[in-house]
């Protein structure tokens, strides 16, 4: 179990470019038609190099696409300019999020891109590993870096390298931007090269252009809608998402910050990007809400305990609250655990997680009562979370909806608007994915599958042509096996009751990914276009 964690986790994976027809087994609903993409690190280890986090992996696209009942798969690299050095280097040549490589014989491309207080950071990588993003009609893998790689979602080819800098002044940005119902994307970047001005910004990227201008890439397009400055100048929040509601964006401010200074410096003193990112526990953890339409930020202060968070799960408006749900930790332990020196064959021993992932809904009240008294609570809404006023600002305190699960998904169509259920993967105090479920947020029932050797990716919903109900459709997770002698599948099941339709099995050594989109036949562009 131990060494079969090891091969999963940091073993490198061949790729499968060429489709191979998967054995369907049950029944997949004929309406099912069109590809499920992912994305997660797939090789870690080049010539004699070996990088340090999982995090670090270079991206290895698959997808499972499904046509007429069939189900094939596919698999390939993503040929950024990252991948590409190391390769013909035959070693580590770019750094990474926990990898700091150097020197750079790829000068022409990682040639020192910024300078901040006269010393030199080199530029960014471009190996985009931890999801996709839908930009109008094409479709891009994306890291947090200002890099972001076009690929072609049937054949997982490399296309056009992106630099969202040459559009909006981020140098980091998230890997989870959201989508009105007309596909426009907003996503969050931060600015951190504008000494004195280091502010996040909310951008988005229209879903079409103009017809005349129809050769032109929609990022010529992109807007900034509105951006927030940072507390600290020097040490702006690392974030991994944010929220969207009807009319506010959610930006939770977290003491889990990026500094700057040693940014700066981490190049020349051979130090990685995430010694640069450092939890303060004694500190709070500040909520943003900015108006869509009037773009102005909420004036009142409202803050919470410090913590870390990765997820936002959804957020909607009810009788004059935000409520908005998250998976967070009181702690980093996360980060760290997924160093491969820990994900190794001792690791039972070596790593537990001293924060167990909890899933937690805030209950915000943006009308209140002005005259209410210090120390009283002013959620109306039937909810254990507490908004509590101080003299400082309100203080809010979240009900706990469930522990245990990474990885939120829910029905996009009920992004921003009030939800029930949420899907995810199940983990406690490790990094073994041993389930995923299903979890009500009105009773806190949860559904489960799991399965002997089992470790399910990250579950995404799909709804059915004709759903009525929130949980019509299907629920779709890639399993790897911890037992070398069995074979992956791509698992359907239903989503309302959480049972097996059918699999698709291949017998590939699959990797574990981290995020992914079902995209629908019609929104993929004929060969010929
Ligand atoms: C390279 C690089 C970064 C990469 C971060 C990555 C790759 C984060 C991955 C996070 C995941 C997968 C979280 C899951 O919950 C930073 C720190 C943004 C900034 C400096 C350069
Ligand atoms: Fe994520």
């Amino acid at each position: 179990m131990s060494s079969a964690m090891e091969a999963l986790y940091s073993g490198n994976k061949d790729e499968h470019p060429e489709p191979i027809k998967a054995e369907v087994r049950g029944q997949l609903p004929t309406w099912l038609q069109g590809i499920l993409l992912r994305n997660g690190p797939g090789m870690h280890t080049i010539g004699d190099s070996k990088y340090n986090h999982w995090f670090d992996g270079l991206a290895l696209l698959h997808s499972f696409t499904f046509k007429n009942g069939e189900v094939y798969y596919r698999s390939k690299y993503l040929r950024s300019d990252t991948y590409n050095c190391n390769v013909e280097a035959n070693r580590i040549v770019v750094s990474e999020f926990g990898t700091m490589a150097y020197p750079d014989p790829c000068k022409n491309i990682f040639a020192k891109a910024f300078c901040y207080l006269s010393h030199t950071i080199p530029e960014f990588t471009d190996n985009c590993l931890i999801n996709i993003l839908k930009a109008g009609d094409d479709f891009y893998a994306t890291s947090e870096t200002n890099f972001i790689r076009k690929i072609n979602p049937q054949t997982l080819e490399t296309l056009d390298k992106v630099d969202y800098n040459k559009y909006v002044a981020v140098n980091v940005t998230t890997s989870h931007p959201h989508y009105d119902s007309a596909g426009n994307v907003f996503n969050m970047g931060t600015s951190i090269v504008d000494k004195g001005r280091t502010k996040y910004v909310l951008f988005k990227i229209p879903s079409s252009v103009p017809e005349q201008e129809k050769k032109k890439s929609c990022f010529k397009h992109l807007e900034v809608v509105c951006s927030i400055p940072s507390r600290s100048l020097l040490h702006p929040s690392y974030y991994h998402s944010f929220g969207l509601t009807e009319n506010y964006i959610i930006f939770v401010e977290q003491p889990f910050r990026l500094d700057i200074v040693k940014m700066a410096t981490a190049y020349i003193r051979g130090v990685t990007w995430a010694s640069c990112l450092a939890f303060n526990k004694d500190d709070k953890t500040w909520f943003h809400f900015v108006d869509r339409k009037t773009k102005k930020e909420v004036s009142t202060k409202f803050y919470t305990d410090a913590m870390v968070f990765f997820h936002h799960v959804n957020a909607y408006e009810e009788d004059g609250h935000i409520i908005f749900d998250i998976i967070s930790y009181t702690d980093n332990s996360l980060y760290d655990m997924f160093y491969l020196k820990n994900l190794n064959k001792d690791f039972e021993e070596n790593t537990k997680l001293t924060a167990i992932p909890t899933c937690k809904r805030f209950v915000v009240p943006l009308q209140f009562d002005k005259d209410a008294g210090v120390g009283s609570n002013l959620v109306t809404l039937p909810s254990t979370a507490t908004a509590v006023k101080e003299k400082d600002g309100i203080y809010c305190q979240p009900e706990i909806l469930c522990e245990g699960i990474e990885l939120p998904r829910i029905n996009y169509d009920y992004n921003g608007k009030k939800h029930k259920y949420v899907f995810a993967t199940e983990l406690q105090w490790s990094p073994i994915p041993t389930k995923i479920a299903k979890l009500n947020t009105q009773t806190k029932e949860m559904l489960h599958w799991g399965g002997e050797d089992c470790w399910p990716s990250e579950p995404i919903f799909v709804p059915s042509p004709d759903a009525r109900e929130e949980d019509d459709g299907v629920v779709l997770t890639c399993v790897v096996r911890t037992d070398p002698e069995k074979a992956p599948f791509l698992l359907v099941l239903d989503a309302k009751t959480f049972t097996e339709l059918g699999r698709a099995t291949v017998d590939v050594k699959m990797h574990l990914d981290l995020h992914g989109m079902f995209i629908p036949e019609q929104d993929l562009k004929t060969e010929t276009e």
